[in-house]
């Protein structure tokens, strides 16, 4: 058993906000391995880059992945980055992997300043066009299909993988 579906995409893609949608209309537990990571450090994302390192903030999230990976019946999200660890892409080989895809120029929309998200601080957009460009292959790579999500609400995102799942 493991989770129904899991979904991958860059920072802004919805992967967090579509994944607890999703959840709720399959009336399952929604399970972010973000989430996870800020409740074993029990400190904010950022707080985890600035005190430990983006080093350890990968180790901390390998953990949670393998962890959240053995959970039966939750709708998962990933953060962006979690497909850069090649025994995380052989993980999620066996499972049902939605690519959430969205543009550069919505995407910087969506993370607005990024300060949530301490790899995109700086100048937002070349960073996010960095990582979008180099992690592209990866959510490819991984994904089962790839919803764009450019232009959609939400819901209506939630709704199509739902109806995709059968
Ligand atoms: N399809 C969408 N259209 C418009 N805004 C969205 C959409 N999906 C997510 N958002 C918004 O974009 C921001 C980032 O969403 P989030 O779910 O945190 O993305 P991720 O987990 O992929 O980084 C949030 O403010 C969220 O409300
Ligand atoms: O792209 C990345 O490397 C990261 C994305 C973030 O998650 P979201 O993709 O949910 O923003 C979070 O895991 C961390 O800030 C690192
Ligand atoms: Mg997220």
């Amino acid at each position: 058993m493991s989770p129904v579906v899991v979904l991958v995409g860059p920072p802004g893609s919805g992967k967090s906000t579509v994944a607890a949608l999703l959840a709720d209309r399959l009336r399952k537990a929604h399970r972010d391995t973000d989430t996870d990571i800020e409740a074993a450090a029990g400190k904010p994302i950022p707080d985890i880059f600035v005190d430990s390192g983006e080093p350890a903030f990968r180790a901390m999230e390998r953990a949670a992945i393998v962890a959240a990976l053995q959970a039966d019946d939750v709708v998962l999200s990933l953060g962006g980055g979690a497909i850069l660890d090649p025994d995380t892409r052989a993980d999620l080989a066996g499972h049902t992997v939605v690519f959430l895809d969205v543009s550069l120029g919505e995407a910087a929309k969506r993370v607005g300043l990024g300060v949530a998200r301490p790899l995109l601080l700086g100048n937002v957009r070349t960073q996010l066009k960095n990582l979008m460009d180099a992690r592209r292959p990866f959510y490819l790579e991984v994904a089962k299909w790839t919803v764009p999500t450019d232009d959609r609400a939400p819901e209506d995102i939630a709704a199509e993988i739902v109806e995709h799942l059968g």
